[in-house]
């Protein structure tokens, strides 16, 4: 399944990217006055193969959620429990994440890919793989590979079948979801501990150094930010991981959102649907997914830049430019969601906004 996925991801059509520009020509505004909705809305013609591309509607999100190994370093001071709790948050509608997809219009479904400790939820509440109402949400599935990733200073945080059937997780709810209409995926996760695999899959696939990509995450103090920087850097050197082979690096150092992640961002550009990014675990995810298939990073919008250190320096190696800088380090697609009217926005004058012709407005 990853195998033909990566097969399926092409370049854009630069023909229906040659259209947009044109239209965009003559439309009743200045050339250029939409700044970087232009540059984004010639991208996603490309991507869809046509002028004007698809209203990216419905939106859905997808939260995967883990554990890590790693936590027993001391890397956060979050009890590993509040993975599971903010599942049982999430599917109760009370997340920051689901007030942002509620004004949105946004589905919300959470995949449990390896949370370490039970889930506070009804397992009737389990939604079957297949389900048609995937965009009804907010809804559980329940695909854990293994109830956390393995300590990565120790030994590899996952092995190589782990870290493939996350990442094929991954590719089954993006299709789900496509199939049910979604016209854009956003990116979501959950795992207390995330932002040092987060880290360590940046640093290897960018090579930077952990001590640049590092960041405090929920908002570590001093010595545990010591302690986390030395961790990246011990398991970095202890694997050696091959930027090459993004599923070893994904298995040695990575989480089984992180893979899950790549795999959705690989599926949406193998049916040519837009994604949208979240904070600095989708942006190393989204390093992976590139690392696979260089073309895919022509499905993925910046959704935001993360306060993290590491996600800039992932979105420079990917060449994307995010659409809003607040400062968010939340996770779960909150930042993903706030830039989603930015990019339908940027769809959205390819459809309404009348030409100069058309409007009877004298050119310069
Ligand atoms: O999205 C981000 O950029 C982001 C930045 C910092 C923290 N987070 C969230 O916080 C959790 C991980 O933080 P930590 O300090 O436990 O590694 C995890 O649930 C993430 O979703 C998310
Ligand atoms: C409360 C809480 C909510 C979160 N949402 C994403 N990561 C999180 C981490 C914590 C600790």
């Amino acid at each position: 399944m990853l195998e033909s996925t990566v097969a399926a991801i092409g370049p854009l059509d630069e023909s229906a990217m040659a259209a947009a520009r044109e239209l965009h020509g003559r439309l009743t505004k200045p050339a250029g006055s939409l700044g970087a909705l232009e540059p984004l809305s010639v991208r996603l013609a490309g991507l869809a193969g046509g002028c004007p591309p698809p209203l990216p509607e419905p939106a859905a999100v997808a939260i995967f959620a883990g554990d890590h190994g790693v936590h027993a370093q001391g890397v956060t001071p979050w009890p590993q429990e509040v993975t599971a709790q903010m599942i049982g948050n999430f599917l109760a509608g009370g997340a920051v994440v689901n007030a942002f997809a509620r004004q949105a219009g946004a589905s919300v479904t959470v995949v449990d890919v390896g949370v370490a400790t039970p889930l506070p939820v009804d397992p009737a509440a389990t939604a079957a793989a297949g389900d048609t109402t995937a965009l009804a949400g907010p809804r559980l599935v329940a695909a854990n590979v293994r109830p956390g990733t393995r300590d990565m200073t120790v030994t590899a945080a996952l092995t190589r079948d782990e870290a493939r059937a996350a990442v094929e997780t991954g590719i089954r709810i993006a299709q789900e979801l496509i199939d049910a209409g979604a016209g854009i995926l956003l990116t979501g996760d959950m795992g207390i501990g995330n932002t040092t695999p987060a880290a360590a899959l940046i640093a290897a696939f960018t090579g930077v150094d952990p001590a640049q990509v590092t960041g405090r995450g929920t908002g570590v103090n001093d010595e545990t930010y010591r302690r986390k920087v030395d961790v990246v850097r011990a398991a970095l050197d202890r694997h050696a991981p091959d930027p090459a082979d993004p599923l070893g690096v994904l298995a040695a150092v990575g989480g089984l959102e992180h893979a899950a992640l790549a795999g959705l961002i690989l599926s949406a550009a193998a049916r040519r649907v837009p994604v949208l990014l979240d904070g600095v675990i989708a942006v190393s995810a989204a390093l992976a997914a590139a690392a696979f298939a260089p073309d895919a990073v022509g499905a993925m919008v910046a959704g935001h830049r993360s306060a993290e250190p590491g996600a800039t320096a992932a979105l420079r190696h990917l060449g994307l430019d995010p659409l809003i800088d607040l400062g968010l380090r939340l996770g779960e697609g909150t930042g993903a969601l706030l830039a989603l009217p930015v990019v339908t926005g940027a769809v959205r004058v390819l459809h309404e906004v009348a030409t100069f012709d058309s409007a009877g407005v004298a050119e310069k």
